[in-house]
């Protein structure tokens, strides 16, 4: 089943267009990678998705409601000298279906505690975002959404500049959102990430994209390392032309 279908679709920034024609349907309950160089069009499909980004023609169809999507924008893309603690941050992902000023109640709190234990992050409850690691920001980040029960979850980078141990909570948190029936579309840069976290892969390039199977990539990625055993990349490679489509899509 999928409740988000993207329809021929075209999209500008600043006048010009970055995306043309992306088609696709996202499965309920799959982690799809959004794959591509810099400038390529991520941030921008990630927008439109979000009803952000209006598009030039085409349509995305999304039946997860407003309130359900989430979505985690690059790390440098926020305002650390925002006053707020943890705690504070996670409790704003009830803003959608609470409201912002009504009380919070035990339940809220209840969930709240539950999601920071979880995420390793009950120490740190009134520590201000800006006095946080970059690992323990990106873990209130997507405790935030948890808090939120996000039934569409878009993040953009989210393992750049944060520890193996948060990269290894955020991926088995990012499956069980998943596994409860979620739509998940992370940027990803790194292929050790992509192996392990991909059902799907988006591949945007010369303003279009390819549905392309992590294994494919994965083959074309290890193959020249195989070559040259000394040269072996971290990052994806995204020289490739003949790469066959993804059969589900
Ligand atoms: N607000 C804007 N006004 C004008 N052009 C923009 C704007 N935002 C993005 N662009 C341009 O649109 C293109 C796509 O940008 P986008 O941010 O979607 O790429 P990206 O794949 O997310 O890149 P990165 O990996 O660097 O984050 C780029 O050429 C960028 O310069």
């Amino acid at each position: 089943m999928s409740r988000l279908t993207l329809e021929d679709l075209t999209l500008a920034q600043g006048g010009r267009t970055v995306l043309e024609h992306i088609s696709g349907t996202f499965e309920d309950g799959a982690i799809t990678a959004l794959v591509g160089a810099n400038g390529a069009g991520k941030s921008t499909l990630i927008q439109a998705i979000m009803g952000l980004l209006s598009p030039l023609s085409g349509q995305v169809h999304c039946s997860m409601p407003k309130e359900r999507r989430a979505w985690l924008p690059q790390q440098l893309a926020l305002d650390l000298t925002f006053p707020m603690s943890v705690e504070e941050l996670m409790l704003t992902g009830r803003w959608p279906t609470h409201g912002t000023f009504k009380r919070y109640g035990p339940d809220d709190y209840r969930h709240m505690h539950g999601v920071m234990q979880r995420l390793g992050l009950s120490g740190l409850a009134h520590r201000p975002l800006g006095e946080l690691s970059g690992g323990q920001r990106q873990r209130a980040l997507l405790g935030r959404t948890l808090m939120q029960e996000a039934e569409l979850l878009l993040l953009d980078e989210p393992f750049a500049n944060v520890d193996t141990h948060t990269v290894e909570l955020l991926c088995g948190t990012l499956r069980d959102i998943a596994n409860a029936g979620a739509t998940v579309i992370v940027v990803l840069h790194d292929m050790e990430q992509l192996a392990r976290l991909a059902d799907c892969v988006m591949l945007l390039a010369g303003g279009h994209a390819q549905w392309v199977e992590p294994e494919t990539l994965l083959e074309r990625h290890h193959a020249p390392a195989r070559r040259h055993a000394h040269a072996q990349a971290p990052f994806i490679s995204l020289n490739l032309p003949d790469v066959p489509p993804c059969s589900t899509y």
